[in-house]
């Protein structure tokens, strides 16, 4: 038996590879690949059990909410989650029972992987500052991953009781010290030629330390999402990060 999945956002940077991930996957059959102006009525004329959503924070949502009220697991790459937006999302799955979404700020095991140990240096170092770089297509900033990042880190340092990180900087151009999430700086870089990339760098009393990862081709978000789609069906409500289905 397969498991009969959709892409939307099939024509895009991601989502034409997860089309193609898809399409070669033995246990997955593709019914569906969705652009822009495609009908969502098509997922459920396709009888689509899963769908892959990688559009843009301004589609998501629209997106979500139909699959949920049509009882479609869906596994999510799009970008722009707000706690406002996660209520929502929330509020539909509850009305829809037994419907499983994943959000995954990101699908490559780096990442997840920078995520996780950043969160474990959190505690240890006075300063710490996120700079992510992505490719100058890229439709926000920070990144999902970075804002991420930084909120776990910033949650770290508030369960180990320290304080917010301040420095004495009063004068400067406005944006200077990067984006506060949390209160932790993070700063963007746009850059054509890049794909996504993030350092982490941890600062304390004689010595530095910065976790970097790279993606260097969209095939590294490949196995992340083709693992959600397998797990999502049997975990209904959201989930939220590809870490809570792995065995890290
Ligand atoms: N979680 C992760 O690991 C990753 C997440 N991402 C995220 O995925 C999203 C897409 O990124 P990327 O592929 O680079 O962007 P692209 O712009 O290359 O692709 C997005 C695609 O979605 C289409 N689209 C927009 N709105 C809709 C809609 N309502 N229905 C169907 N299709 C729609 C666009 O069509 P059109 O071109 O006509 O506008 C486009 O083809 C971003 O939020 C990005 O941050 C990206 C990589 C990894
Ligand atoms: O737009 C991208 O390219 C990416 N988006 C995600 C993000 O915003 O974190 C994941 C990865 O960084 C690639």
């Amino acid at each position: 038996m397969t498991l009969r999945v959709a892409v939307i956002g099939a024509r895009g940077r991601i989502g034409s590879e997860a089309v193609r991930a898809v399409e070669a996957a033995p246990d997955l059959e593709l019914v569906a690949a969705l652009g822009r102006d495609s009908d969502l009525g098509e997922l459920t004329g396709a009888g689509a059990e899963v769908a892959v959503e990688l559009t843009h924070p301004d589609s998501v949502m629209r997106n979500l909410e139909f699959c949920a009220a049509n009882g479609i697991h869906t596994v999510v790459g799009t970008t722009g989650w707000t706690p406002e937006r996660i209520e929502l999302l929330e509020g539909w799955l509850a009305a829809s029972p037994g419907t499983g979404t994943l959000i995954a700020p990101n699908f490559s095991i780096g990442a997840v992987l920078t995520m996780q140990f950043a969160q474990q240096a959190a505690k240890y170092f006075e300063s710490v500052e996120v700079v992510e770089l992505h490719h100058n297509r890229k439709a926000d900033a920070p990144s999902g991953t970075a804002t991420r990042t930084a909120q776990l880190i910033a949650a770290a340092r508030d369960a180990a009781g320290l304080p917010r990180q301040s420095d004495p900087t009063t004068h400067g151009l406005p944006g200077a010290r990067g984006a506060d999430v949390d209160g932790v700086p993070v700063h963007a870089v746009r850059l054509r030629g890049l794909l996504a990339h993030q350092e982490v760098l941890f600062g304390d009393t004689g010595e530095t330390l910065t976790i970097r990862h790279d993606s260097l081709h969209h095939s590294c978000f490949m196995p992340g999402i083709l693992l959600g789609v397998r797990r999502v069906t049997e975990t209904p409500g959201l989930t939220f990060g590809l870490e809570n289905f792995l065995d890290l």
